[in-house]
């Protein structure tokens, strides 16, 4: 019988506990709204009382959204619920979620408190949250490293208090996806009035288990995970939201037909925007979101794609929101894979020529990491003597700001004979754009502009990479060009294309 898992965000609260990760309002409004679009239940947008300004990111986000329950986190005193009530006025849905530490080591080494007092601190907290919500959650914290029968005791308090959720935090990321599936079957089994709660868990990944803890406890019987998304988080992060939803959707099969109301096909925008936001870069391997997750490099596999995607591929990128699979050629690339890229290029060689090519490109490819599109063409030049007629700038001149039209005025040499002219566009940009068309006679259709620092400071190489479609040869070109001028790199990367396409017309 298939059974909804809620997916809880706490990308803004322990997500931004990631070192060096913490967000201004404009930046948790933003993630948040994408949060929305994502489709998950519940976002914990912060801890009210750890700062004015954590206070007023949450009750921002109360106010402009509209499905999400909206959570803030509070220890068990009352300020601190009553900091996390004042946030929340203004939310649609709102949820207080408190806590207090049950382990050992943290009731009596950080708390001072007996276990007697911690178990009356969590009943009382829920019974106070209770005074300003329905919807209150209660967590165990360090749950995996306390007593199993103390535990239960807890949360039989915690919810004749009140709370609807209980949650089993692993804090620091210490269990094993066995120990914690029975850890739940225990609570499941043990806390008499556990019917009347919805039972959460939330994953640290110290050791690499976060994942597969989270989803163990899901075939145990929890209905809520709390993850973040790209899996930041506190040390080693939380367990990665994109995992946990991907792993429910692709092996539905094994997980019991487990859903969440995840759209999956915002998950790569959510990445990265709070990849941009927090400065916390995504790993090129990491699943799902990562660079690599859907590039073939080995030519065994990129054979196995090219005849079959699902050879290697187990979902599909434009689930998670990603355009498509990308061949990447390098020294474990076969013939498959190179004769593949040069007909998307819009070469069309014999099979001799393409032998002959597969030499010198698996030399090259000894000495380079990737082979690029640039790399490839000048190996066809070098062999086949196939020299093309570029195109080269000899000056541009941009004139724009709030008071002019935007005006390119450019000048090109080919084959040592001068050509000029100039165009007005929507800005310098797209003016540079239309002068460069005006004097090739080449017309193309932007499809991507990307633009980014090779260097640092003020004065910065910026590479600018344009994606242009040319109908008259129906093929898509990349085009690169750099300077420390953004136009100027602008202007040679669509001549980059534009170039390319005249080789093929
Ligand atoms: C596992 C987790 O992720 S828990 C959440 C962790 N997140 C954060 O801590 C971020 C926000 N925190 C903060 O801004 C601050 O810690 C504050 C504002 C909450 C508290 O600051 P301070 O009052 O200066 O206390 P400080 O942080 O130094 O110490 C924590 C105090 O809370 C107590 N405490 C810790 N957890 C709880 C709890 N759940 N319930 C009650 N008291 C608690 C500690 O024992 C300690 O008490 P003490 O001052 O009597 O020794
Ligand atoms: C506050 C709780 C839920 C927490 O973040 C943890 O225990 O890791
Ligand atoms: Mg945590």
């Amino acid at each position: 019988m298939s059974r909804k898992i809620v997916i809880f965000d706490t990308t803004l609260r322990d997500g931004e506990q990631s070192p060096g990760a913490s967000m201004n309002i404009n930046e948790k409004v933003a993630i948040a709204k994408q949060l929305e679009r994502l489709g998950v239940d519940v976002i914990e947008a912060g801890f009210a009382a750890a700062s004015p300004g954590d206070k007023e990111s949450i009750a921002e986000v109360s106010k402009v959204l509209e499905k999400p329950i909206i959570a803030s986190l509070a220890r068990a005193v009352k300020k601190d619920i009553e900091a996390a009530a004042e946030a929340l006025k203004n939310a649609k849905r709102k949820r207080i979620h408190t806590f207090i530490a049950t382990s050992p080591v943290h009731v009596e080494k950080k708390l001072g408190m007996s276990y007697e007092a911690v178990k009356e601190a969590a009943i009382d907290a829920v019974k106070y949250a209770r005074n300003f919500t329905d919807d209150v959650e209660f967590s165990a914290e360090d749950a995996t490293r306390s007593d199993w029968d103390y535990l239960c005791e807890i949360f039989e308090g915690a919810i004749n208090a009140g709370a609807g959720t209980i949650n089993i935090p692993d804090t620091v990321g210490y269990t094993t996806p066995q120990e914690y599936y029975d850890l739940i079957n225990y609570i499941l089994n043990k806390v008499p009035n556990i019917d009347k709660a919805v039972v959460s868990v939330h994953c640290h990944n110290d050791l690499g288990m976060a994942v597969a803890n989270s989803l163990s406890a899901v075939l145990a019987g929890a209905n809520q995970v709390e993850c973040t998304i790209n899996g930041i988080g506190e040390r080693a992060g939380n367990a990665a939201l994109e995992e946990i939803v991907m792993a429910l959707k692709v092996r539905a099969d094994f997980y019991k037909d487990c859903y969440t109301d995840i759209n999956t096909k915002e998950i790569y925008t959510t990445s990265r925007l709070v990849s941009k936001l927090t400065g916390l870069k995504v790993q090129r391997n990491k699943a799902i979101v990562g660079k690599n997750a859907f590039a073939h490099e080995a030519g065994i596999h990129q054979d196995g794609v090219i005849k079959e995607k699902s050879t290697y591929e187990i979902m599909k990128p434009e689930d998670v929101g990603i355009d498509t699979s990308k061949l990447v050629l390098g020294k474990h690339s076969g013939r498959h894979g190179l004769e593949e890229r040069l007909k998307e290029l819009g070469y069309n060689l014999t099979k001799e020529q393409i032998d002959d090519l597969f030499v010198e490109f698996k030399k090259l490819a000894d000495k380079k990491k990737e082979i690029y599109d640039e790399d490839l063409m000048a190996l066809i030049e070098d062999k086949f003597k196939l020299i093309p007629q570029v195109y080269e700038l000899v000056s541009l001149q941009v004139v724009a700001g709030n008071a002019a039209s935007p005006t390119a005025t450019i000048k090109l040499v080919k084959n040592g004979e001068e050509f000029e002219d100039a165009a007005l566009g929507d800005g310098p940009v797209d003016a540079t754009f239309k002068a460069l068309e005006r004097i090739t006679y080449v017309k193309g259709r932007l499809i991507s502009y990307d633009i980014q620092a090779l260097t640092e400071g003020k004065d910065a190489i910026g590479e600018v990479t344009v994606k242009v479609y040319f109908p008259s040869i129906d093929t898509t070109i990349i085009g690169r060009g750099t300077s420390t001028d953004v136009i100027e790199a602008s202007a040679k990367a669509y001549l980059d294309a534009i170039n390319k396409a005249l080789m093929r017309m």
